[in-house]
């Protein structure tokens, strides 16, 4: 699903425009657990900057980029645990002063300006679609007096990957494999193809990737909070050809101590209540310890009925 919204007083709060688009994202979200949208205050040029900026970065030795550590599991550096995925996570990248550190520490002698403010310029701006996005889902279900504090307790985290092409006579190799995301909501951006997504009906199919077209997905603490109705689409990224592939992503998350809870407008008769309040790093812990089993969200914190 494509949606393509040439007219920015849709974003206007309030609007005809704004609410009808509300509408469509919560029913993408229930229906297929992800969508495509196009973002226009972000111009294609920031997007080829970060390209090259990335390929740069990628290129850096390994010991500079293990550099890059973080107390919390994925994301410091991550590579070599999947033979074709490389990955660099920056907390906090809304401010300049995190990316800078980041850029110091990959680029020690001269730091590297111009992609520091590529960078914090395109996790800003993805920032901001995140909240507009998260801001129309709860509007749409009337719960929007929670939007502010599900905004003050979350974070981001902004990643960007790299993956390798296959080198061997396969046609096509796993880049990274299914799973689906654990957060609120994901905005990422592809240049070369490969991600897949599973429909409800059980089948893979790929997502063209198109340009300034950026692919948004419902995670399990957002399904959580809606009691269920936003599916979590499953998704993977399937290597084909002799092309390199990068990708970037903005995941808003709870904070670590956040208590991820349905508020009670999301409760009725026809939908009783199915997860139970928890703490978003128990979650954590319990789904990386299951290996980010697909029904961790439904064994951790479900409520099985007439309990
Ligand atoms: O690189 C991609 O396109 C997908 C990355 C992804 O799904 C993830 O990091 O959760
Ligand atoms: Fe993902």
């Amino acid at each position: 699903m494509s949606e393509r919204n040439k007219n920015p007083k849709d974003l206007e709060e309030g609007s005809e425009g704004w609410k009808k688009l509300c509408k469509e994202v919560r029913e993408a979200c229930e229906e297929y657990g992800y969508f495509q949208v196009v973002y226009e205050k972000i111009p294609m040029e920031l997007h080829d900057e970060m390209f090259v900026g990335l390929k740069d970065l990628f290129d850096l030795p390994l010991e500079t980029k293990q550099k890059n550590k973080s107390i919390k599991p994925f994301y410091g550096y991550i590579g070599r645990s999947l033979p074709l995925y490389e990955s660099l996570g920056i907390e906090d990248s809304h401010n300049l002063d995190q990316v800078q550190a980041f850029t110091d520490l990959m680029w020690p002698n001269k730091g590297n300006p111009a992609f520091c403010q590529t960078l914090n310029q395109m996790s800003k701006m993805m920032q901001e679609l995140e909240q507009i996005i998260r801001k129309m889902v709860f509007e749409s279900y009337g719960a929007e007096k929670h939007c502010d504090s599900n905004i003050e307790e979350s974070e981001v985290i902004f990643r960007v990957m790299k993956y390798k092409t296959t080198h061997s006579n396969e046609d096509s190799a796993v880049g990274l494999g299914a799973h689906s995301d654990n957060n609120i909501l994901t905005i990422l951006y592809q240049d070369v193809e490969g991600l897949e997504i599973l429909s409800r009906e059980g089948e893979w199919f790929p997502l063209r990737s198109q340009q300034g077209v950026f692919t948004v997905f419902v995670g399990q603490a957002l399904k959580a909070w809606s009691n269920g109705r936003l599916h979590a689409a499953r998704h993977q990224v399937m290597m084909r050809g002799s092309k390199e592939r990068y990708s970037y992503a903005l995941f808003a998350e709870p904070k670590m101590e956040a208590v991820v809870e349905v508020p009670m407008e999301l409760v009725d008769k026809d939908h009783p209540l199915l997860f139970r309040p928890f703490q978003h790093k128990d979650f954590l812990r319990f789904f990386y310890s299951n290996r980010g089993a697909d029904n961790s969200l439904e064994d951790f914190a479900g409520i099985i009925k007439g309990e």
